[in-house]
């Protein structure tokens, strides 16, 4: 029988830890019969006993008692006022930040005003009000603390209402009351939940300060608070009676820690989350020395990569291998979610931990190491590996450098992670790099923040940062998507002259969605699609005689680029029918076959595999004879 839990598995432990946190003081009847606030004078500070497990305290009141007790007290405290600061503060700060105007004035000037309150004042104002308590502490504590969750809540919806889905959402004419809770909110509430653990740990701690006022509970009423209190002046006499409050309230305060950091992680869908962290070790492993190619500089080798519990993992990629060469361009090419993306950040050991790796080797070529298994590396060896041997530039070139930081200050600190040098020699580096790339007046730009470049000046210092400790193997994530086409032209003349005129021989692994582009600078293109390579050879055979049904398909849709094509429909662009499957959802066989133009019952039966169709040249369709005259 599959019984699944309602809660992520990962949530399991720290729930249950948090249930008996909060359960424990409540049964304290049942777990002893004592009164906590019996005094037994002659028995003072009588040593832990049969009858009193934790020992007696300055007046001989039974310490488990007044420990459980005061838990009550101490706990019910701090949820109380840490969840209506919460529940407060975070409609303060998402109503000022999405409706902003006079809701902004007057919910972040409200925040400010208690901010500059003195704490102690605020408490006596509100004691002369309620007279002391536990209630009294409740009120203070919820004031003096909903001011950090409209700060965070307000600084996060900001950030989060200026997205691209907020808007969309906005278009699609969605209730402002709506997208504020259904939309904002969960994507907030990741750092909400921090300051709710930060919160709740402080207001324990902050209730003995209260106490000690006499703002707090009232003794000889228990709190832990209390009992800090009254151990303090017995601390060298007696030290087991601070030391019992405070092992309760480390606990306390770790236990709620450990949980909201647990639900922060699962309340993240991007896995553990959004976390980009070394990839997990592969279950197979080859008890040879890894070996390259001579021209080599990094190859994977059947990798599959895998989601999901075990007993339920679902392959995102299966059966990849590729060769990476010196002065070669491999270009990986596929619609959205055939796998490009992961392919590299595998190479990179940046898969998100929620992936992971079952089989296979992913091979590079180290300066300094020789061949080196990236699944076998720890995550320090792959911080030693990255910007050094392997570097990585991305899409958008207006979000991958550092708005707050100089240029040059950028460039200086990737050249100093790897080679240690004097900072005027890293300057002088740095500002001939940006004049390798192209970069007009490199030594004024070298001062100057990536808000004064445009998008192909930034990508061009991307490159150079990049190319900064010589790696030997390029990947270059649709580097051109995000510029316009003239500025795309010489993006990818720059890289071409890079990769000739590199010393030590470079190996650029080039993603892209466009044929156009890959058909001018690639030497060879891996089509994939589903999470496996279809085809696979030197950009002029694959581009100009494609074997798979895939591969044609997507040069059909493309402008322009094979008139030959293109003739034979009038010169109609023609879009691929259907969608790709998803991992989870492949149809039995080749996963194309339902899209596929030529789809016969036999593609339903296997998977077909990848197979020669020449010396350089493999296709993995069981048709693949049949194409090009089909
Ligand atoms: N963090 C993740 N958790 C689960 N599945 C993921 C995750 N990241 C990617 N996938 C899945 O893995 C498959 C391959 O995704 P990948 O991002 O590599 O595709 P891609 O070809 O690079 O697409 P794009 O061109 O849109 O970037 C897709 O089915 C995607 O849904």
């Amino acid at each position: 029988m599959n019984m699944s839990l309602p809660i992520p598995k990962r949530m399991v432990f720290p729930s249950i830890l948090l249930i008996l946190l909060i359960v424990t003081p409540f049964a304290a009847p049942l777990i002893t019969g004592d009164d906590p606030t019996a005094m037994a004078i002659p028995q003072r500070f009588a040593a832990p006993s049969f009858e009193h497990w934790l020992g007696q305290d300055e007046f001989g009141r039974d310490r488990l008692a007044r420990i459980l007790y005061g838990g009550q007290v101490s706990l019910t405290v701090a949820f109380v006022a840490t969840t209506i600061a919460a529940v407060v503060g975070t409609l303060f700060g998402l109503i000022g930040a999405y409706f902003r105007g006079p809701f902004e004035f007057f919910t972040t000037r409200l925040a400010d005003v208690v901010v500059c309150f003195p704490p102690i004042l605020l408490a006596l104002l509100v004691v002369t009000l309620f007279g002391p308590g536990a209630v009294t502490l409740i009120a203070v504590l919820s004031v003096l603390y909903f001011p950090a969750f409209a700060r965070i809540a307000f600084a996060e919806a900001l950030r989060v209402s200026a997205l691209d889905f907020v808007e969309a959402s906005r278009a699609l004419g969605t209730p402002s009351r709506r997208i504020v809770l259904r939309t904002v909110l969960p994507n907030i509430a990741g750092p909400l939940s921090i300051q709710y653990s930060l919160t709740a740990a402080a207001a324990i701690t902050i209730e003995s300060g209260l106490s000690f006022l006499g703002l707090g509970v009232v003794p000889p009423a228990p709190s832990w608070g209390q009992m800090i209190r009254g151990a303090r002046a017995f601390m060298n006499q007696e030290p087991l009676g601070i030391l019992i409050p405070c092992i309760a309230l480390t606990l306390t305060i770790y236990i709620i820690n450990f949980f909201c950091d647990r639900l922060r992680d699962a309340l993240d869908p991007k896995g553990a989350q959004g976390a980009k962290d070394a990839i997990s070790q592969p279950v197979t492993t080859s008890q040879k020395a890894p070996d390259l190619p001579s021209d080599a500089v990094a190859s994977v080798r059947d990798l599959r990569l895998v989601t999901g519990p075990a007993s339920q993992s679902v392959d995102l990629i299966a059966d990849v291998s590729l060769t990476l060469r010196a002065n070669e361009c491999t270009a990986l090419v596929g619609e959205s979610g055939s796998g490009k993306s992961l392919t590299s950040l595998a190479l990179m050991g940046l898969l998100p931990d929620v992936i992971r790796q079952e089989n296979g080797q992913l091979l590079l070529r180290s300066k300094s190491d020789g061949v080196v298994d990236l699944g076998k590396t720890t995550a320090q060896g792959l911080e030693k590996l990255r910007g050094n041997d392997i570097a990585m530039i991305f899409q958008e070139p207006m979000t991958s450098l550092n708005p707050v930081h100089k240029i040059g200050f950028q460039m200086v600190e990737a050249i100093l992670a790897h080679r240690p040098m004097p900072k005027d020699q890293a300057r002088n580096e740095a500002i001939e790099l940006l004049e390798l790339v192209g970069i007009n007046e490199a030594a004024r730009r070298f001062d100057g923040y990536p808000h004064e470049l445009s998008g192909g000046m930034r990508q061009r210092v991307m490159i150079a940062m990049a190319l900064s400790c010589q790696p030997k193997l390029l990947i270059a994530d649709e580097p051109t998507t995000a510029l316009d086409v003239t500025i795309q032209a010489e993006v990818i003349e720059l890289l071409q002259r890079l990769q000739r005129e590199y010393a030590d021989g470079l190996g650029l692994l080039f993603i892209s969605h466009n044929l156009g582009i890959v058909s001018e600078i690639a030497d060879r293109v891996v089509v994939m699609y589903s999470g496996k390579i279809v085809e696979e050879g030197p950009t002029d055979v694959v581009l100009n005689a494609p074997k798979h049904p895939y591969t044609r398909a997507l040069m059909g849709s493309m402008p322009a680029a094979h008139t030959d094509l293109h003739s034979s429909r009038n010169d109609r662009l023609a879009a691929i029918s259907g969608t790709p499957p998803l991992p989870m959802a492949r149809p039995s066989g080749c996963a194309f076959r339902d899209r596929c133009p030529m789809a016969i019952a036999a593609c339903a039966e296997h998977i077909p595999s990848l197979d020669n169709v020449s010396d350089v040249h493999s296709v993995r369709c069981i048709r693949a004879d049949e194409v090009v005259t089909a």
